[in-house]
Formats: C-alpha cells, sequence, structure tokens
C-alpha cells in the first residue's frame, strides 16, 4: 500500500511537516527538474487562452527620451488596437516602451520576466506578467505564444531571440511566422554580413534571406505581422 502506511509510529504527514533535514538537495538537478517543469506548467497555464499575440523585442538599455523607445510605444500600441496582445521580456527599454503602449491603448501586455543577478523585476506597464527562472523556458514560450515578431535595435539577447525565432522557421519546427527588422540602419551591418560571408559561404541559402521584412515605418512594421498574408517558409537544400 502506497498511502496511508506507519513507519516508526509516525504519519507520511507527520514527518513531511516535521522533518527539517539537509537541504542541499533543493541545488541538485532531480529538483532543478521539477522547478523548470513547474515554469513550464505556469508558462503554459497563464498564456493558453491569450489569443493572437505578437512578440516585440529589443535593449533593455534603451532609455525612455530615445526615438526607439516612442518607435517601440507606437508599435506597442497599434497591436494593441489591431486586437493583438503584446509580448516582451517584461524588462526596461524596448520591453517597456512596447508594453506602455500596448497597455495604454488598452490592450493585453505581456511581460515574461527573468530572474537576473541584477535584478529589475517587470516594468509597471506589464498586465500581465510571468517571472522565469530559466531562459530556455521562457524562449519556449515567446514561440509557442507569439505569431510574429517586431525585432527593434538590441544587443545579444535581442540577437539571441532574433535568431531563434529565424532558425525555427528556417528548420520548420514552427509553421513560418512573420519577423520584421526595426531599424534599417541598425540591422543594415547584419544583413550585409549575412547576405555577403554567410550566403556566400553556402552556410545559408537565398529564401532565408526573405523571411524577414526590414523597415522604418511603424504601421509597415505592425501591417506585416498582423495582416502577414503568407508567411515565407524558406526551402531548405536537401
Ligand atoms: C540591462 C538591464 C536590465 C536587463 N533586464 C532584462 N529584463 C528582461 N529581459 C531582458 C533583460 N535583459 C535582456 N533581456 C532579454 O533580452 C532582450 C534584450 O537584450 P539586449 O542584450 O539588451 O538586446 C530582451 O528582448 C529580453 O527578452 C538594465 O538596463
Amino acid at each position: 500500500m502506497r498511502g496511508g502506511t506507519q513507519r516508526q509510529g509516525t504519519t507520511t504527514d507527520q514527518r513531511l511537516l516535521e522533518s527539517r533535514g539537509p537541504t542541499d538537495w533543493v541545488h541538485t538537478d532531480p529538483w532543478r527538474v521539477l522547478r523548470i517543469q513547474a515554469e513550464f506548467v505556469d508558462g503554459f497555464g497563464t498564456l493558453a487562452e491569450l489569443g493572437p499575440a505578437t512578440g516585440v523585442f529589443g535593449s533593455a538599455r534603451t532609455p525612455a527620451d530615445h526615438p526607439l523607445y516612442a518607435a517601440a510605444e507606437q508599435v506597442g500600441a497599434r497591436l494593441a488596437a489591431a486586437g493583438q496582445a503584446v509580448i516582451t521580456g517584461g524588462g526596461p527599454g524596448i520591453m517597456e516602451a512596447a508594453n506602455k503602449g500596448a497597455a495604454e491603448a488598452g490592450g493585453i501586455s505581456v511581460g515574461l520576466g527573468i530572474e537576473l543577478p541584477f535584478e529589475t523585476g517587470l516594468n509597471p506597464y506589464v498586465n500581465l506578467g510571468i517571472n522565469f527562472r530559466y531562459f530556455f523556458a521562457r524562449k519556449t514560450m515567446f514561440v509557442k505564444y507569439a505569431q510574429g515578431f517586431v525585432v527593434l535595435p538590441g544587443g545579444f539577447g535581442t540577437l539571441d531571440e532574433l535568431f531563434e525565432a529565424l532558425t525555427l522557421v528556417q528548420t520548420r519546427k514552427v509553421t513560418s511566422f512573420p519577423v520584421v527588422l526595426f531599424g534599417s540602419s541598425y540591422w543594415s551591418g547584419l544583413l550585409g554580413w549575412l547576405r555577403e560571408t554567410a550566403l556566400t559561404h553556402g552556410a545559408i541559402s537565398e529564401p532565408d534571406l526573405e523571411m524577414f521584412t526590414v523597415t522604418d515605418d511603424v504601421d509597415e512594421a505592425v501591417a506585416a505581422v498582423v495582416a502577414d498574408p503568407e508567411p515565407v517558409t524558406p526551402e531548405r537544400p536537401e
């Protein structure tokens, strides 16, 4: 019998409530697996009924008086007006701007926060927030619940999220979704390198470069993700 057994005159409940043994197990991988599982359960449970959503990525360091902050705010507002929830990393900079635009336009403003050594917390414009310990669990939520992405200028974090989305499309792990690179001058160096080095080297193919729209126009960015008529799925050479 599994439940209700008595050992040494105590019950399982009593042992559970009284036990104050060593705590090393809290820092072991089997216990982490349960925490990881809990992050997926929490994320799936919170976002399951979200409806149409767009991810907005970009630098955590963009100040509120920067033109790109204003652009991200407009992107968030227009997406909300188009009935899209806006999903960001819930942090400062571009994330905050997109959440602000969405929330102030009456939309669903999702923040998928991440535990960092320097705590920043969710920005005040998130109205549906989840905090993650693990980047990979959080990234799953972005690509599972957003049907398109607007990517503004950013650093390693933004590039990581951009290339995660592009890799999933390229390898057909997801049905293609639109990806917009907002800020043509910022992205031109990377796009040039992709064309002149990665493509020439045979590391990517021509259709891979058609996976994204590059624009400086908020309306064009929003139109590309909201009414993407036929998202491009690149051909993979056999
Ligand atoms: C750098 C500072 C705070 C960082 N706080 C973050 N909170 C939430 N999400 C973050 C944070 N930093 C990075 N991210 C994720 O990566 C992308 C931005 O990274 P980048 O390197 O700045 O481009 C962003 O989309 C988030 O998902 C204090 O200023």
